[in-house]
């Protein structure tokens, strides 16, 4: 099982809820998916989003844990006060937080992050920072008060999946009793399996599964990844090695002659 802020989870899958044809299909994706907790923007929805009012109903009717996101703060003024009204609005004291840096990376602020996660944390909240890979952020960040970690894998929407897999390999290393999250830049199955291989606890991820041609059936695919991705790890896999090794024994083959 997965703990994240002392809730339990089966499902190693988190999904973002933006940019799917409809409704309907949102809600098939996330069923298929068998995520148990789904990321949305408060300023989207509030302002109307794809869906208007009816779509606070239809996460109602899905059954899963919402964790609310600041996506579009670009200050932490806006993402504090974002994460507030996220807590009045929906009952819940989580919190996606994004700080975003730089218009045309969406990479996170990283110095606003840390900020506005300290806030927060002193606020209540139980923070969930999406920031970069880098290492002394991390700690930053764990000093403020997360508990959780999400650095991304590759700017928002990118598709790219894994861009330095030794960076998350490092913070893998040197964090091995938080619980990491890989968030966003997922654009593939194989890049779910590849970073749960490395022995992160979730990802999250939106774009390639609403954008997919048949996002119902991606979300499976990626709930299946990311299950396998687990599963290997747990399993202990072969470490690659330079030199041949012969799979099948010599002893006892038979002799043509
Ligand atoms: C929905 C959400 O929170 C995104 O900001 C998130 O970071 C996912 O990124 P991708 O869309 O690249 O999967």
């Amino acid at each position: 099982m997965l703990s994240l802020y002392g809730r339990q989870l089966s499902s190693r899958l988190l999904l973002g809820t933006a940019q799917y044809p409809s409704p309907a299909v949102l809600a098939d994706a996330v069923r298929a998916s068998k995520t148990e907790v789904v990321t949305v923007s408060l300023r989207r929805e509030m302002a109307g989003g794809q869906t208007g009012g009816q779509f606070w109903s239809l996460i109602e009717q899905l059954g899963v844990a919402v964790l609310p996101n600041t996506a579009g703060c670009h200050s932490v003024k806006e993402a504090v006060t974002t994460a507030h009204m996220a807590r009045e609005l929906l009952d819940t004291n989580w919190i996606k937080l994004e700080v975003i840096g730089n218009h045309d990376t969406l990479q996170p602020d990283v110095f606003g992050l840390v900020e506005a996660a300290r806030i927060l944390s002193g606020d209540g909240f139980a923070v969930f920072p999406y920031t970069t890979d880098d290492l002394v952020v991390a700690e930053r960040l764990l000093e403020a008060g997360c508990q959780v970690l999400m650095p991304w894998c590759a700017p928002i929407g990118s598709a790219k999946g894994p861009l330095n897999i030794d960076a998350l390999r490092t913070l893998r290393g040197h964090f091995a009793d938080v619980p990491l999250v890989v968030d966003a830049g997922l654009g593939r199955p194989s890049h779910a399996a590849a970073v749960m291989e490395l022995g992160f606890d979730a990802v999250l991820l939106n774009t390639a599964v609403a954008k997919a041609g048949d996002p119902v059936a991606m979300a499976s695919a990626f709930g299946k990844a990311v299950e396998a991705g687990h599963e290997a790890f747990l399993a202990g896999m072969l470490e690659p090695r330079d030199m041949a090794v012969p799979s099948t024994p010599v002893i006892g083959k038979a002799v043509f002659s």
